[in-house]
């Protein structure tokens, strides 16, 4: 295999190398499309490529969700896991004390999250340094994203680690972009834009996709403000996850109080320390909203709900959602459903399959 790192270094320098002007925008815009597909290889190599890629750990899935806890070494994350689940992972003072996934669960009102505790990643994780392809690639599978770090080292650590995970395709805290694009078999590039373009023109835009071969297409653009980025994003959509992320900065007990008070004001951030047990639970309730889920209790006809063991759906998820986790064909037999809780407009409310549950709800089916 020629050394893709080393393409990859050369492209980044070409790009560094290069003044930001209109006169070398577009191909600015094609170094970029080309950094993309290298990343890609660099991390999926076809079959009889470099084994050693991201093939994350071999730890199934397992529970209603998946956490992954991310950050340099010694920041807290194994103190975390030991903290919040019953499994015991080895802490200590050096770095690199963890040298494999470790699963965890954490009990959540009935729901039972996966937490995996991560060895520590480095700068350059995303091009193989230390574990880092493996362990970026089990980030990957997660539903969430725990971020780690400590509040006692440089405000860089954030970015870095952001720009490692941004490396291998995953987008933090970010929709999939505006833009409608779906390849043909013939007739061309169709490019259209709903309204004027601030960032990219036409020209740009063909370019691109004339490097990735798509010269049968049609593309939409429903975002003014779309980037080269975001069309590359769209173009390589099956490399890409858009994953939530939680940033936690623990020990908070180092730091002075207007530090913290910074630190806290930062977007989708929680700080806590785990040696002081201080808002380790505001964190750990923190998580599960961003995991986006509800807990949804179940109640047969004169008995009381039983609170112990919920229904986990998503956020959105109605009646027939509940139904399809109870069984397959529960809704077949479906004739009502009684609802109590913040969804429910006054208790019990009868509703149907297309009523949007809530966290929480008691719900009674009722069938035929
Ligand atoms: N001051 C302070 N130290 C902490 C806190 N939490 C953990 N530590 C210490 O930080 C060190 C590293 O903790 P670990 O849990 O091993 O860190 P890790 O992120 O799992 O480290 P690696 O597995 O090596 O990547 C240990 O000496 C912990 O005792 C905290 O809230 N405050
Ligand atoms: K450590
Ligand atoms: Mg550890």
């Amino acid at each position: 295999m020629v050394n893709i790192t080393e393409k990859i270094k050369e492209i980044e320098s070409e790009m560094a190398r290069t003044q930001k002007n209109k006169a070398t925008e577009h191909h600015l815009g094609l170094l970029k499309g080309k950094l993309a597909r290298l990343r890609v290889q660099l991390l999926e190599p076809g079959p009889g490529g470099a084994g050693s890629a991201g093939t994350g750990f071999d730890v199934s899935k397992a529970g209603d969700a998946r956490m992954a806890l991310v950050g340099f070494p010694s920041v807290g994350k194994s103190t975390f896991l030991s903290k919040i689940t019953k499994t015991k992972s080895s802490v200590a003072a050096y770095a690199f004390t963890t040298l494999t996934a470790i699963p965890g669960v954490l009990e959540y009102q009935g729901a039972e999250i996966q937490v995996l505790d991560l060895p520590g990643i480095i700068e350059g994780a995303s091009e193989g340094k230390g574990r880092g392809r493996q362990v970026i690639s089990a980030a990957k599978t997660s539903d969430l994203i725990v971020m780690i770090l400590d509040a006692t080292k440089r405000a860089e650590q954030r970015a870095l680690l952001e720009s490692e995970l941004e490396a291998v395709g995953i987008r933090l805290n970010r929709e999939s972009p505006n833009i409608y694009l779906k390849a043909k078999k013939a007739g061309g590039m169709k490019i259209s834009f709903a309204s004027p373009p601030n960032i990219l023109d036409e020209k740009m835009v063909y370019n691109i996709l004339k490097d990735y071969k798509m010269l049968n297409c049609e593309v939409l653009f429903r975002d003014e403000n779309a980037t080269v980025d975001d069309l590359i994003d769209v173009i390589m959509k099956d490399h890409r996850k858009y994953i939530r992320c939680l940033y936690v900065y623990n020990k908070i007990d180092s730091v002075s109080v207007e530090f913290l008070d910074k630190l806290a004001r930062e977007p989708h951030t929680a700080v806590m320390s785990c040696e002081m047990d201080l808002g380790v639970q505001d964190v750990v309730d923190k998580c599960w909203d961003y995991l986006q889920l509800n807990r949804i209790y179940t109640k047969r006809k004169g008995i009381a709900p039983d609170f112990s063991e919920a229904l986990i759906v998503r956020k959105d998820a109605t009646i027939e959602d509940v139904c399809d986790q109870i069984h397959r064909t529960l809704k077949e037999h479906f004739r009502y459903a009684l609802v109590w809780g913040a969804s429910a407009r006054h208790v019990p409310q009868r509703v149907g399959l297309t009523h949007t549950v809530a966290d929480e709800d008691v719900v009674s089916i009722v069938s035929k």
